[in-house]
């Protein structure tokens, strides 16, 4: 005990000093800029965005930062571990050796990202504005956006096609959470209009494709989709899904990145991914398991498992289950009064509940994508998207 006190103090008299060499990988990333490949560019923009920050991120970011930029430029931790007292050093090695076998290319992205969330904007933005008269939000057709009471709605609207998300609908959304983070609202909700919450990812988004761009446009689907998960991750008011019917795909899985999640008991949840030759997104290969435990997530992940309202709450996916007929009235009720409490605390709450696992998960959201822009290319991927095009498969 008088040893880890000992350490404690010793730790915070070092700070200091911990600070300035964290500064390190800013210098050395430019001693190695002929190194770089073309995709390198972004990092060395998020480097020298670094150097602007007016605010200093504080020491565990800076720890962060750290290790993305080791495991970026020079990749896996594989230097002797530093001794028990030297503090500043094995701190140093923890951070780089926790990103395990982490991609170069994961990690680029991942300090990209961090970075970007350090931007001026985002630091203005660390403050929610004081409440000011309801604001009506800019609508297109297929998401409709309201701010009324304290609650910011984004409400899927294209019930003809069971909610199914289209390009634009994601870039749409994405503008919509980023809009939502600093509004007057406190609580920001995602819902579904007519019989389905979503029928998931409009699989006719890659149909369109013409030949000979079929990997561009995978990689930009790739982009898309990381973009779109990642604005969940950062998402920094209370979040919540009401699932007002069947969910499929995407909407599913992204799921596990909702703070409260409320569903209708006509609600299902599908992620049918193995049969259309896909693989899990939405972080949902990292959060399912840690919800439901690793057995109940492969059921659903692997072999495509359809759950009703009742058995995703019982797993621990859905916060409660209300009846098909009172739902609307039960939900809202309650939202409105959430909406009340003081918004600073919720905020801040939230990022104690969520700041640990925010690294993490964009890793693996990014992972996730990699490995699902394979996917796409593959035969069995395209072939079932075919079968339901041609109405051969509906799920
Ligand atoms: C940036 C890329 C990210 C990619 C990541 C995400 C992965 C996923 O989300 S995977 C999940 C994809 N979703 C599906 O596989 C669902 C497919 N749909 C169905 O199986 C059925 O339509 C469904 C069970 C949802 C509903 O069945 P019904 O109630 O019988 O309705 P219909 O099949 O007649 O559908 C009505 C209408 O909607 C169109 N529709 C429904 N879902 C989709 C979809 N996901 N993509 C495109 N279109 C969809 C369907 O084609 C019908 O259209 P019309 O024929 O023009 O009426």
């Amino acid at each position: 005990g008088a040893l880890v006190s000992m350490a404690g103090r010793l730790m915070r008299r070092w700070c200091p000093s911990l600070l300035q060499d964290l500064h390190f990988p800013v210098v050395q990333l430019h001693m190695s800029r002929t190194a770089m490949r073309a995709s390198e560019k972004d990092f060395e923009n998020a480097v020298n965005q670094l150097k602007l920050l007016k605010k200093d991120p504080g020491n565990e970011v800076k720890l962060k930062l750290y290790a993305l930029y080791k495991q970026a430029t020079e990749g896996p931790c594989n230097t002797p571990k530093p001794g028990m007292l030297d503090f500043i050093n094995k701190t140093k090695w923890d951070a780089w050796s926790a990103l395990g076998s982490l991609p170069k290319e994961t990690a680029r992205q991942n300090y990209v990202d961090l970075v970007s969330s350090l931007s001026p904007s985002s630091e203005s933005s660390s403050q929610i504005k004081p409440a000011a008269a309801d604001e009506k939000l800019p609508e297109s057709e297929n998401v409709v956006v309201t701010s009324e009471g304290g609650i910011t709605k984004i409400m899927l609207n294209r019930p003809t096609k069971r909610n199914a998300i289209t390009t634009s609908m994601y870039k749409e959304i994405i503008h919509a959470l980023k809009v939502a983070s600093t509004d007057n609202s406190t609580i920001t909700v995602i819902t579904g209009s007519g019989d389905y919450y979503s029928s998931g990812n409009d699989l006719t988004n890659f149909t369109a494709v013409p030949p000979g761009e079929i990997e561009e446009s995978a990689k930009n689907a790739g982009i898309l989709l990381r973009d779109f998960v990642n604005s969940f991750i950062d998402f920094p008011k209370p979040l919540i899904a009401v699932v007002n019917g069947p969910a499929v795909g995407i909407v599913v899985t992204i799921l596990g990145l909702f703070d409260v999640v409320y569903a209708s008991d006509r609600a299902t949840f599908h992620t049918p991914f193995s049969e259309l030759g896909q693989s899990p997104e939405g972080c949902s290969s990292y959060t399912f398991p840690k919800i439901m435990g690793p057995t109940k997530a492969a059921e659903m992940l692997l072999f495509g498992k359809k759950l009703t309202a009742r058995e995703a709450c019982a797993q621990g996916l859905v916060t409660e289950v209300f009846p098909e007929s009172t739902f609307q009235k039960e939900v809202w009720t309650r939202l409105k009064a959430y909406a009340k409490l003081p918004p600073n605390s919720l905020r801040i709450s939230k990022e104690l509940i969520r700041s640990t696992e925010k690294e993490k998960l964009h890793a693996i959201n990014a992972e996730e994508c990699t490995v699902l822009q394979g996917r796409w290319l593959s035969e069995e991927c395209m072939s079932a998207i075919l079968n339901f095009i041609s109405r051969k498969s509906k799920l």
